[in-house]
């Protein structure tokens, strides 16, 4: 690319969301650059004594058809089109004058479909046509001009043309080039989205078409021989791994921020403080407390410290000294995240240079509707709706003879809500308010089962008296009878095996309480 500089003479501001408009304008101004701009942004601009020009004043013909056709006139879209050097004849001949740098942003057509109530009619005129058609215009015919789309960059705008004496460069006007068919990209797939979903059956588009912006580029992906980035949902509004700011340490690997998420998602579940380690994307420790997250942390930890090692630690509560001087000093640790971390566990994790200390911000407890889950498969896509099912205490049902104690039934609670987030065949063992033992991803649930005693054996912890989740229905009484042998004393499953009376027979001659969530939730 050649670095040529081009100088800005005349601009035409035309936002929908006026954020900033006014001292932008200003500034474009004071460099004594020309300004034309439509109805409302004119208006806003000449009322705050800004030397405008209406863009009906401009090209001699009104705003016709309450908005529709305003700036799509030759005067406008060849004064942008335009190639320097190569159609000034033929912009001479016709009276148009180059128009340098356009700034747009859109109609809000993505607000307006979230809105309430929101008909077909108001959606469609919500649908932006001159503003797009000057973006794409503009942005083509970068080699001469600037596009600017988003209130964000209106600071470096100014900054590069007074770096460059008033003139914007080529490296400049490209990337904002890219940026403003990005965004036209974006805006045409909503509306595409919106309107297909209007006429399919299932509410899922007849294209999927959604867009993600690159957060960071990573130096590898799942395997040091695979290359990778992290791409964010920009509307993404609730605190999550994409959302989250990094406070220190090594940039996040592909795995961090995929165990990360799982950590996160899955401590989101318990409304008292809790903490959550995962390990390959399952939870290894998982804890509450009712006294303080540092014990909720001894706890989890405790359940499988050598699982822990080099793992994830997710909180749902601020962390605070205690806490955090307790991990650095007892174990490796790849990424803690936290809604808040005070300055003291900020400076006690800045011991530790490399450990990843994230910041998410305090979630409302409900996750978007619309939310939406997918799984890559070979020349395709998953699209589901994202599981954000959980059974209420009021919803179980009791099946067995004896029905589970208040302690027995917290517990089973606490297992089936970290169960959801265990990969499948998920058997998780708990007792007051802990894992005792996690069995994950096996092909056979007794296996899982197995894995949990194992687990619980390893780290000095006593099967006898726990509860057992598991994510879905026992096929077979085994899993029951094998339960019953190693002590467990209560079970929450979700139910719906064709042989769930035998499952429930094992139960009652082993003393078992069992109880039915009615929903299953498997993890792949
Ligand atoms: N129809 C047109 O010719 C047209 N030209 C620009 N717009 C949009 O009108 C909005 C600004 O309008 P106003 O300056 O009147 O507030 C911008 O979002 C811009 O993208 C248009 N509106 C919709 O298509």
């Amino acid at each position: 690319m050649t670095d040529q500089r081009l100088p800005v003479r005349r601009a035409l501001l035309s936002v929908s969301d006026k954020t900033d408009v006014v001292a932008f304008a200003r500034q474009l101004a004071d460099r004594n650059i020309e300004l034309l701009s439509t109805g409302g942004t004119y208006r806003l601009l000449s009322d705050n004594g800004i030397p405008v020009t209406e863009v009906s004043q401009h090209t001699g013909f009104p705003e016709i058809m309450d908005g529709r056709v305003k700036t799509l006139h030759p005067k406008i879209h060849g004064g942008i089109l335009g190639r320097r050097g190569q159609d000034d004849a033929v912009m001479a001949e016709h009276d148009i004058a180059p128009i340098d740098m356009v700034v747009v942003n859109l109609y809000p057509f993505r607000e307006t479909i979230l809105k309430e109530g929101c008909t077909l009619g108001e959606a469609v005129e919500n649908i932006d046509i001159g503003g797009p058609t000057m973006v794409r215009s503009c942005a083509k015919n970068h080699a001469w001009t600037s596009i600017v789309v988003s209130h964000h960059d209106y600071n470096d705008i100014i900054a590069e043309l007074d770096t460059c004496q008033g003139a914007v460069s080529d490296d400049f006007r490209y990337r904002l080039a890219v940026k403003a068919f990005e965004h036209t990209a974006g805006y045409d797939a909503a509306i595409a989205t919106y309107l297909s979903q209007q006429i399919e059956d299932d509410g899922f588009p007849a294209t999927w078409t959604t867009q993600y912006d690159k957060k960071q580029s990573m130096r590898y992906g799942e395997n040091p021989h695979q290359k990778a980035a992290f791409y964010i949902d920009p509307h993404a509004s609730e605190p999550s791994i994409s959302t989250a700011r990094q406070l220190q340490g090594k940039a996040l690997s592909f795995n961090n921020v995929a165990d990360t998420d799982a950590a996160l998602e899955c401590v989101k579940s318990f409304d008292v403080p809790a903490c959550v380690i995962v390990k390959h994307a399952n939870p290894c420790g998982v804890a509450t407390s009712q006294t303080s997250l540092l014990d909720a942390y001894e706890r989890a930890f405790a359940t499988d410290s050598e699982s822990a090692f080099g793992g994830i630690i997710a909180f749902n509560r601020s962390l605070d000294a205690d806490t955090a001087r307790a991990i650095v000093e007892r174990q490796f640790v790849e990424v803690i995240i936290a809604p808040s971390i005070s300055t003291e566990a900020q400076d006690i994790v800045a011991a530790k240079a490399n450990v990843r200390l994230l910041e998410c911000g305090e979630w409302s407890g409900t996750t978007l509707s619309g939310d939406v889950d997918f799984k890559r498969v070979k020349g395709g896509l998953l699209v589901q709706d994202l599981d954000q099912g959980m059974v209420e205490k009021e919803e179980l049902v009791v099946v067995t003879e004896r029905a589970p104690s208040d302690a027995e039934l917290a517990d089973l609670l606490f297992a089936w809500r970290v169960a959801k987030f265990v990969k499948s065949n998920a058997i998780v063992y708990a007792s007051d308010q802990r894992t005792v033992g996690v069995g994950a991803g096996q092909m056979s649930r007794v296996n899982s089962a197995r894995i949990a005693g194992i687990k619980a054996e390893h780290a000095g912890l006593e099967v006898k008296g726990s509860v057992m989740a598991s994510d879905a229905f026992f096929p077979f009484r085994d899993g029951i009878d094998n339960a019953a042998a190693a002590g467990i004393k209560a079970v929450i499953q979700p139910g719906g095996s064709m042989r769930d009376q035998e499952v429930i027979d094992a139960a009652n001659e082993a003393g078992i309480a069992m109880v039915f969530t009615g929903m299953r939730h498997f993890r792949h």
